[in-house]
């Protein structure tokens, strides 16, 4: 299922046996969302400013994703929260602002996703698309691109991401990406990340310095910023307080960002609150250490698909590989 702006759109929770539905809306700012609803009550919203996914919710209305109390919802600034895409650059790797322009920039619906087979009747999808920097932009990365970008909510609650960029210059350039995905936990310090042991990291908090992950998971106990480098296409994020496991599964991004600002560096930041870090941890699947090169012509593609897990550990000890094999049966 798609949408398109001049679709009429379906307003309301689908009733039981209803498909999947798309509707295009303002949301409290004004600003245009598409919001993906699933007859058992998944929901997802994507704005249109950053073609940014700004909240995932499960079928008991819990936010899955992290969007912070001080977020602010006025372009171009990105909104703190969800999964704002880093494009085509992230972080400060490059000539840039911060992150890229991609999340600060408005996209628009793609009318013509091709050659991406439709979703069907079970799940809702929405393909939107940025093209050509901006005026201001281009003086600082002059390369002609079309971006576009697949949401699709699934008919387990789960969130796919899709993304295709292509170079539709006449010589060929480089970038950097990421999903800049806030997951939302209960308490930090009682979550750990399992798939990135003993990987190579970059530290951003030691000048990129290149480190071996010592410990068998990755627990919380004060700021982190790294890149894990050559990340497996599965990693789980288990938050033991609610017994839930998220896992992501990815393709075409080998790298993974954790990132959490903890105490002091939340406290710098305007548009985050001074406790939130406790509530949130930043799983970005990426390509960064290795910039993607394309030649005129020549087409990128990234996913990431994320589930969340529930019963399986409920009692005993946690499990990843049942969690991770639960999650090829979707
Ligand atoms: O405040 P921003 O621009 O959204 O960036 C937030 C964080 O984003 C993370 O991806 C980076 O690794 C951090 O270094 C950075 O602080």
């Amino acid at each position: 299922m798609s949408a398109s702006a001049a679709e009429k759109p379906v307003v309301g929770k689908p009733a039981e046996g209803h498909k999947a539905s798309v509707e295009l809306t303002k949301d409290a700012h004004g600003l245009d969302v598409v919001i993906l609803r699933d007859p058992r009550g998944f929901f997802a919203q994507v704005h249109l400013h950053g073609g940014q996914v700004t909240a995932w919710k499960n079928e008991r209305g819990e936010d899955l994703l992290f969007t912070s109390s001080k977020a602010i919802f006025k372009p171009p600034k990105a909104i703190r929260g969800g999964i704002p895409i880093s494009f085509p650059q992230f972080s400060n790797f490059g000539v840039t602002e911060q992150h890229g322009f991609a999340r600060n920039r408005l996209w628009a619906i793609d009318p013509d996703p091709a050659p991406l087979p439709p979703t069907g009747d079970n799940k809702a999808s929405i393909d939107l698309i940025l093209k050509q920097s901006s005026n201001e932009d281009q003086k600082i990365w002059n390369h002609s691109f079309e971006f576009r970008l697949r949401v699709m909510l699934g008919p387990e609650g789960e969130l796919g991401l899709t993304a295709r960029v292509r170079n539709m210059d006449s010589k060929p350039f480089s970038f950097t990406v990421a999903f800049q995905t806030y997951f939302a936990v209960t308490d930090i310090s009682e979550v750990r990340i399992e798939g990135l042991e003993t990987l190579d990291y970059l530290d951003n908090l030691q000048n990129r310095e290149r480190f071996t992950e010592q410990g068998d998971a990755l627990t919380f106990e004060g700021e982190v910023d790294r890149v894990y480098l050559n990340t497996p296409t599965k990693i789980a994020i288990i938050d033991h307080e609610k017994k839930t496991t998220f896992v992501i599964k990815k393709d075409g991004l080998p790298d993974a960002v954790v990132w959490n600002p903890w105490e002091r560096k939340a406290k710098a930041l305007t548009d985050f609150g001074d406790d939130e870090y406790k509530h949130t941890i930043c799983l970005q699947p990426a390509a960064i250490e290795k910039p993607i090169i394309l030649k005129p012509g020549e087409e990128w593609k990234g996913r990431q698909k994320i589930i969340t897990v529930y019963s399986s550990y409920h009692s005993g000890r946690l499990d990843p590989m049942r969690v991770l094999a639960s999650f090829d049966s979707i």
